[in-house]
């Protein structure tokens, strides 16, 4: 791949706290627009499955930046618009949601040589016909001069109320009030952090999805990049 084509393909990055439907939105945008698709949220969920499965100490910052820098990752679209996502050739899409992947993803993103190693890779995804580019730090760090920003928002309490039903859907036992203080802690550590905190970019669309069904949500952000196709 040439370096043109990663600078020229146009960008979108849709950031926002966990829960607030980045990943759900930003994967019907992408299918819309017949675009590639970030989740840069499983880079560093993958990074935490590699030191968990590779018995890595969270404390050696080196090793953990190696791991990240090292992941043999492949990412397969698949028909309905949902990735597969192989490392080491074996489908690790439910160990990546694992609460155990999931508290260890927020301590490795919270390292900045982390954040480094994974720069470059995020960036070549950057490809003709464009990107869709899902995060915390894809407008602000990854992609400053994506021609479309959007942060997307709810409330604690309404993500909260989503993601029981998303799990209890799924067959997983899930309290409600403990999904809201978690999801209340994460967001205290995403936005305090002192590399890469979550903040909207200069220039992003706010969008608080609230009182807002998902196929609003992804009208909103046809309409602010200009889409008027089906
Ligand atoms: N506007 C909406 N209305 C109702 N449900 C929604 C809306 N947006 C997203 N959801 C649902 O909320 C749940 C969480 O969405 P999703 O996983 O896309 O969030 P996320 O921001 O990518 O989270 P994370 O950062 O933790 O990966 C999903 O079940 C999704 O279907
Ligand atoms: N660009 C990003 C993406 C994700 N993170 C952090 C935030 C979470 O702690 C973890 C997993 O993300 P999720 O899959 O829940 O979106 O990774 C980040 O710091 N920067």
């Amino acid at each position: 791949m040439s370096n043109d084509t990663i600078v020229s393909a146009p960008v979108i990055t849709v950031d926002g706290p966990s829960g607030s439907g980045k990943g759900t939105i930003s994967q019907i945008v992408a299918t819309k627009l017949g675009y590639h698709l970030l989740d840069s949220g499983a880079l560093y969920r993958l990074t935490a499955l590699s030191v968990i499965k590779n018995n890595i100490d969270i404390t050696d910052v080196d090793a953990v930046s190696k791991a990240a820098l090292a992941l043999d990752v492949v990412f397969e679209p698949q028909v309905d618009g949902e990735q597969k996502v192989l490392l080491k050739g074996e489908d690790v899409g439910v160990q990546l949601r694992l609460d155990e992947t999931s508290a260890m993803a927020s301590q490795v993103a919270a390292i900045p040589e982390v954040r480094e190693a994974l720069l470059v890779r995020q960036k070549q995804f950057r490809q003709e016909p464009g990107l869709v580019a899902d995060g915390r730090d894809m407008g602000t760090v990854v992609f400053p001069d994506a021609e479309h920003k959007v942060f997307l928002t709810a409330s604690p309490e309404i993500r909260a109320e989503r993601r029981h039903k998303q799990l209890i859907e799924k067959g997983v036992d899930a309290n409600i009030s403990h999904l809201l203080k978690s999801i209340i802690d994460r967001d205290e550590r995403d936005r305090t952090r002192t590399v890469a905190p979550l903040v909207p970019a200069e220039g992003a669309v706010v969008i608080d999805s609230s009182n807002l069904t998902i196929d609003e949500v992804v009208q909103q952000i046809l309409d602010f990049i200009g889409f008027s196709g089906h």
